[in-house]
């Protein structure tokens, strides 16, 4: 599987989410710049990472979804490509019109850092194909806007269509109907706010986040 990961300035997870992809491919990602127009052919994934792209001015994720870079992500989703964002990837993903709804500030205002239970909703998708159907996982989360927020017709749609990825087990941050990450129509879009590539290996403390990757080499390998 080849993968790319976008960086902006002020991501700080671009690095984090490379290794995890090395690591579940034997494969370094191609690194790109958020001013690159296009990406390289042959990119079977684009990973969004996380941070704090241009500082989370005017809204997280807001201005990183104008950068040159997202133009070339969007088309490329648009042919099939698999895209997941994670935490400021997935604001980017919102922003961009990637996924419907918004991430807003969390209830309770405070950041939150720290471990959390979630559960598997869809294990039919191909990020989540090696996790069993409700499955209970620990991803750690870190990050002050993440309560998820869409209208109850979206809502509805989202549950409907198996689009809720992960739901949150407990409460964390206020997002409606306690979704932590959902799907796009297609089901090649991921957008989540809890950080797999945080729980990759054992140095982790966790590894519920390999599976996630290792899921995504074997089924993207497996279609090419
Ligand atoms: N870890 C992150 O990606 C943080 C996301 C974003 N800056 C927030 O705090 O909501």
């Amino acid at each position: 599987m080849k993968s790319a990961v976008i960086t902006f300035p002020g991501s700080n997870c671009d690095r984090d989410m490379a290794t995890a992809l090395e690591l579940a491919s034997g494969v370094k990602p191609v690194m790109l710049w958020h001013r690159e127009t296009e990406i390289p052919a042959g990119i079977d994934l684009i990973a969004v990472p996380g941070g704090f792209s241009y500082g989370d001015y005017l809204r997280s994720g807001a201005m990183a979804s104008r950068s040159p870079v997202m133009a070339a992500v969007r088309e490329a989703a648009a042919r099939g490509v698999y895209v997941l964002g994670v935490c400021n990837g997935f604001q980017v993903l919102t922003e961009s019109g990637l996924l419907p709804g918004a991430l807003m500030r969390n209830a309770g205002i405070h950041f939150v850092c720290r471990d959390v239970k979630l559960t598997v909703e869809n294990s039919r998708s191909a990020f989540t194909s090696l996790y069993a159907q409700g499955e209970q996982v620990v991803f750690p989360v870190a990050h002050h806007d993440g309560n998820f927020f869409a209208d109850d017709a979206t809502l509805d749609r989202l549950e409907g269509e198996g689009r809720v990825a992960f739901r949150y087990a407990e409460q964390v941050n206020g997002s409606a109907r306690n979704i932590a990450g959902i799907l796009n129509d297609g089901g090649n879009v991921l957008g989540m706010m809890p950080h797999p590539e945080r729980a990759v290996e054992d140095a982790h403390g966790n590894t519920d986040g390999a599976r996630m990757f290792r899921g995504l080499v074997e089924g993207l390998m497996a279609a090419a």
